[in-house]
């Protein structure tokens, strides 16, 4: 796996074999991911996480505007929110991605994987951490430490969502952008998955009985 990343990362080529498939569901109940839909308990609208998200933008931009960071956004979670935020941040930026799972489409999570690694050069540069969710935070305390010792000068982040609990992988763990705190409990929609499934989902919604 690391050979064939490494040749497409370092090449700018796609590699000769197919990489393996990494979270691939084709025997997935569509019934069942339909019913976790519909029975579902809708936490927020997609009219008050877009609020949010202005708001996020806003205390984004009175802190970063003029200091030419490098914004990641973590994947998959964080495919939503970093699409959204980024056309308000009207100000000089450079944006990327890295990827990394700890849940692998599941609802329980495991030690941290690194799938892409970062591909902008921060070093002697602020960046800004984008995710979906901070729930117990050894994602993001994972890549703020990756930030800091390869050369970041600052590490924000700006979560869509944290979650309400006393189990922070660090008592003082915190993200510095924030849009909404949700009680403890699975959630998907904007971004975050059930089984993979419901990233799409227009508002925030928990499990029903999770
Ligand atoms: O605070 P933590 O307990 O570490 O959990 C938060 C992480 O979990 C989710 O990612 P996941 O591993 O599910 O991968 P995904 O981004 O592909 O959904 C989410 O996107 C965050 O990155
Ligand atoms: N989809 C989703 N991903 C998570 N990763 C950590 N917590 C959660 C959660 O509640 N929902």
């Amino acid at each position: 796996m690391f050979m064939l990343l490494q040749s497409y990362l370092f090449n700018n080529q796609l590699p000769s074999e197919k990489p393996p498939l990494i979270n691939s569901t084709p025997n997935t109940d569509l019934e069942h991911i339909k019913k976790i839909y519909s029975e579902a308990d809708q936490l927020f609208s997609e009219t008050d996480v877009e609020a949010s998200i202005e708001q996020m933008a806003k205390e984004i931009t009175e802190s970063l505007a003029e200091r030419n960071p490098v914004i990641f956004t973590v994947m998959n979670g964080g495919l939503v929110i970093g699409g959204k935020l980024l056309t308000k941040l009207n100000f000089p930026l450079e944006a990327s991605y890295m990827h990394a799972t700890r849940y692998r489409n599941g609802t329980s999570g495991h030690e941290l994987e690194w799938k892409v690694a970062p591909m902008i050069d921060f070093n002697g540069r602020p960046v800004l951490i984008v995710d979906d969710i901070l729930d117990e935070g050894h994602t993001l305390a994972e890549i703020i430490d990756y930030c800091r010792k390869n050369g970041a000068t600052e590490v924000h982040s700006a979560v869509l969502v944290n979650k309400l609990h006393s189990r922070k992988a660090r008592q003082d763990l915190k993200a510095d952008f924030v849009g909404l705190e949700v009680e403890d409990r699975y959630i998907f929609g904007f971004g975050m998955d059930y089984h993979g499934y419901w990233r799409n989902a227009p508002g925030i919604f928990a499990v029903k009985g999770m």
